[in-house]
């Protein structure tokens, strides 16, 4: 028998109001592939990521972790039902250590009881092997985190799901232009989290990114599936093309709709 997926949403199902932000949204995200949603602003991308990381429950359907349904009440229930998050805006503690942020209060210690104290070169050491891991090289991990650029931030928040256990990383690209090199980064995390074996959401605008690294790509349209395709299915150009079709698509329904009201109702 196949293992359930890692995280599966079946047609799941999340209103603002009257409006559904995702509508009837079947998904399995499965160990060792890397899923990327793409879409325009306001398909419904946010509202995965929000839904994934325990921050906005469903209305209808179902979430299921490793085959049994769940129901997140906050983002920390989803850690600790093995999904890590990284925001797209990542928030560190700037003046912290970068090995602070690493560990945030999970810090490693040595000797028990009274005697019981932080072991600071572990911390550092752990730190810089697992930033090494996802190719953040020649690390100071005693710098301030408001140091790090913001695909390093990235790394670190996925470097750190992967030391913790995560069975399940959803990341979501920054929306702030980044250099290639920080780019290159967040591509390696992604990659090193599939590697370790954990199911990936990868949020991204880039449609020839998500091709270089994706094995599934789901395209979001009004919080529906435009499109959920195979990377056999598609190369880097149709995915362009898709991604460009799907937005003069809405631009034309909207105005279309704009014109003739009886059409958004079909
Ligand atoms: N807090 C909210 N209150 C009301 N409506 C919301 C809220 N958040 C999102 N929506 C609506 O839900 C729909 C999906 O939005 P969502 O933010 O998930 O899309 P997105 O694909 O992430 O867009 P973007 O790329 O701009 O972040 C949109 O119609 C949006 O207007």
């Amino acid at each position: 028998m196949t293992d359930p997926p890692v995280v599966e949403l079946q047609s799941l199902t999340v209103r603002y109001g009257n409006v559904p932000a995702l509508a009837r949204l079947s998904l399995a995200l499965r160990a060792g592939e890397i899923t990327c949603v793409m879409g325009e602003n306001g398909s419904g991308k946010s509202t995965l990521v929000a839904v994934l990381s325990g921050l906005r429950r469903h209305d209808e359907g179902r979430l299921l972790v490793a085959g049994r349904p769940v129901r997140f009440r906050s983002p920390r229930q989803a850690r600790a039902a093995g999904i890590a998050t990284v925001w797209q805006d990542l928030a560190v503690a700037p003046l912290l250590s970068v090995w602070r942020n690493f560990f945030l209060g999970a810090e490693p210690t040595r000797g028990v009881g009274p005697l019981r104290r932080l072991d600071l070169d572990e911390a550092r050491a752990t730190t810089v092997r697992a930033m090494a891991r996802v190719g953040v090289t020649g690390l100071d991990p005693d710098q301030p985190a408001s140091a790090l650029q913001a695909g390093e931030r990235q790394s670190l928040a996925v470097a750190r799901a992967m030391h913790f256990g995560a069975r399940a990383l959803v990341i979501d690209e920054p929306t702030a232009p980044m250099t290639v090199a920080q780019n290159t980064l967040v591509l390696q995390s992604v990659v090193t989290a599939r590697a370790q074996g954990m199911a990936v959401v990868f949020v991204t605008h880039n449609p020839r990114y998500a091709h270089l690294v994706g094995d599934r790509f789901l395209l979001l349209a009004r919080g529906q599936v435009a499109g959920s395709l195979t990377r056999d299915d598609v190369d880097a150009d149709d995915l362009t093309r898709l991604m460009a079709g799907g937005e003069e698509l809405s631009s034309l329904t909207a105005a279309l709709t704009a014109l003739h009201p009886e059409l958004g109702q079909r």
